[in-house]
């Protein structure tokens, strides 16, 4: 029993992770997935293709590398978040596609509790905002549409899960409809301060609570795998959404400690400790894990669009062959120009929270060419970034009365250029630490379910093995830096009021 399997559910993709007794990655097995829009806004996932996806690559990761599932101390899944499936409980079928937390479609409904005077419940209860990247208002869509729906989940025939909660229904055969805390903190339907589902939010979303899955400690017995899908009964005992997995995997355990993931979007998530702190700032209030029945709490600031900037200088303009490019092009760039992009190409995400803005570029003179847009690009990523540190040092300012000395850890697909962590250093005027292992959500995972098992040491010595590739201390001069970001505010400024 020397091995632990991480399952990553991400939005693109399934993968499953083989980690060693020292928490080494082992191998990877990696299957992409059917995104599908049926009108504008809207996004999808055949949540059938999600279970086969991700049965495929655990089957693959321990077949290839020689390991029987009777060699697995547990497993551990971490998932896309808010993602909202639901089920009918005789036969395990999905009763409609899963709906993607970039999904749209419940915008007007949100409006109509907004303008009904919710939003302060809802924040006060759950940390989130009435927004349709939670689950809550895609639940209560499904219920509103799908004929009959309602008054089945009223007969306790229908389950509803995040995608966590959809793979431990599978995995274990039906037995089990549970959630961890960190999961259930993104339905918009959980009281995250007495850590139970909330009947007013439900009443509110005319939700059945019968529906509900149980919720759980992130390490905690999840049941076990029913032995005919990997060969081998193997219990479930790490659950965690992946921004808060990679939080985790990064062991931003001490309050204080803040992490962000660049991937297609950015994840940014600061430990507020045992107290959950309320933004004055747009930013949202989480769970970063539960253990033992304790909560331990993150604000978070998510923004939609970083590294799929870097894609649409590929794919879209096509001044670069590959992400990696990007960087050596901005260095050409002309540092007399002063070329700016906002990236809402899907609107802003925190602090804006501006759905109907959309891009723009700023500055443009007739030299301007592509270094210039790979190096607007790029910067979008470090500014951004900017607004959420601002946000939720202000916030903790309040909270604590002085300022957190905050040291960024990073990780994700774009945390690999060196150019953008610099420029993201110079732009916060603080240190941000790249760690050696790049699979932090999956390490997250890991480390919860072989935490449980006893394969894996606890907290403390866990943290102690985070490893420094490459610390980025800020090079930018105060002056340049704070003239850079005005620029910056009102250029998103402007981009809202076109
Ligand atoms: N060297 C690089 N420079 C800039 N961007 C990069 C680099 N490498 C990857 N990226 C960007 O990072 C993203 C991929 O990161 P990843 O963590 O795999 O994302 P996700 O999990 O969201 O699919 C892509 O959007 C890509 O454009
Ligand atoms: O699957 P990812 O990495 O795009 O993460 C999605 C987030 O969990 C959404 O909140």
């Amino acid at each position: 029993m020397s091995f632990v399997l991480a399952i990553d559910q991400g939005t693109t993709s399934s993968r499953a992770i083989l980690f060693d007794a020292a928490m080494r990655v082992i191998g990877v097995a990696q299957r992409e997935f059917r995104q599908i829009f049926p009108r504008g806004g809207w996004v999808e996932h055949d949540a059938e293709e999600i279970w086969q996806t991700t049965l495929s690559v655990c089957r693959s990761v321990l077949s290839n590398h020689g390991v029987a599932a009777g060699q697995l101390a547990g497993i551990g899944i971490t998932n896309q978040r808010e993602t909202t499936v639901i089920w009918d409980r005789a036969s395990g079928r999905p009763i409609h596609n899963a709906i993607v937390w970039q999904d749209r479609r419940t915008a007007a409904l949100c409006e109509a509790l907004e303008a009904e005077g919710a939003e302060p419940l809802v924040e006060a209860v759950t940390g989130l905002r009435l927004d349709p990247y939670f689950s809550g208002t895609k639940v209560k869509w499904l219920l509103d549409t799908l004929p009959d729906a309602r008054a089945r989940a009223q007969r306790g025939e229908l389950a509803f899960g995040t995608i966590d909660s959809f793979l431990i229904g599978r995995l274990t055969g039906g037995r089990m409809h549970a959630t961890d805390a960190t999961n259930a903190a993104r339905t918009l339907l959980f009281d995250i301060h007495q850590g139970v589902w909330s009947a007013e939010i439900c009443a509110l979303l005319d939700v059945p609570m019968d529906m509900l899955p149980e919720v759980k400690n992130s390490a905690d017995e999840f049941g076990q795998t029913d032995p005919a899908l990997l060969g081998a009964a193997v219990p479930i005992l790490g659950v965690a959404g992946d921004q808060q997995a990679a939080t985790i995997g990064q062991a931003c355990f001490a309050p204080g400690m803040m992490k962000s993931t660049y991937g297609t979007g950015c994840f940014a998530l600061l430990n507020t400790g045992d107290r959950p702190v309320a933004s004055g700032h747009r930013m949202l209030t989480t769970i970063a894990y539960q253990l033992d029945g304790k909560r331990t709490y993150a604000l978070e600031g998510s923004i939609f669009i970083a590294g799929a900037a870097v894609q649409w200088l590929r794919d879209g303009l096509g001044i670069i062959d590959s992400a990696a490019q990007s960087g050596k092009l901005a260095q050409q760039a002309d540092p007399g120009q002063q070329v700016t992009l906002v990236p809402a190409f899907t609107g802003l995400g925190a602090p804006y929270w501006a759905p109907d803005c959309r891009g723009a570029v700023f500055g443009l003179t007739r030299n301007s060419g592509p270094a210039e847009f790979a190096k607007a690009t790029l910067d979008s990523v470090a500014f951004q970034t900017r607004d959420l540190w601002e946000a939720m040092r202000a916030d903790w300012l309040g909270a604590h009365g002085a300022s957190p000395d905050v040291v960024l850890r990073v990780d994700g697909g774009m945390s690999a250029s060196d150019y953008t962590m610099q420029g993201l250093s110079d732009i916060l005027g603080a240190p941000v630490d790249r760690p050696v292992m790049q699979e932090t959500t999956a390490l997250g995972a890991a480390w919860l379910a072989g935490m449980r098992a006893g394969l894996y040491p606890g907290m403390e010595e866990f943290a102690a093995d985070w490893a420094l590739d490459r610390r980025f201390e800020p090079q930018m001069e105060a002056g340049a830096r704070e003239a850079a970001y005005a620029r910056w505010k009102r250029a998103v400024a402007a981009a809202m009021t076109v």
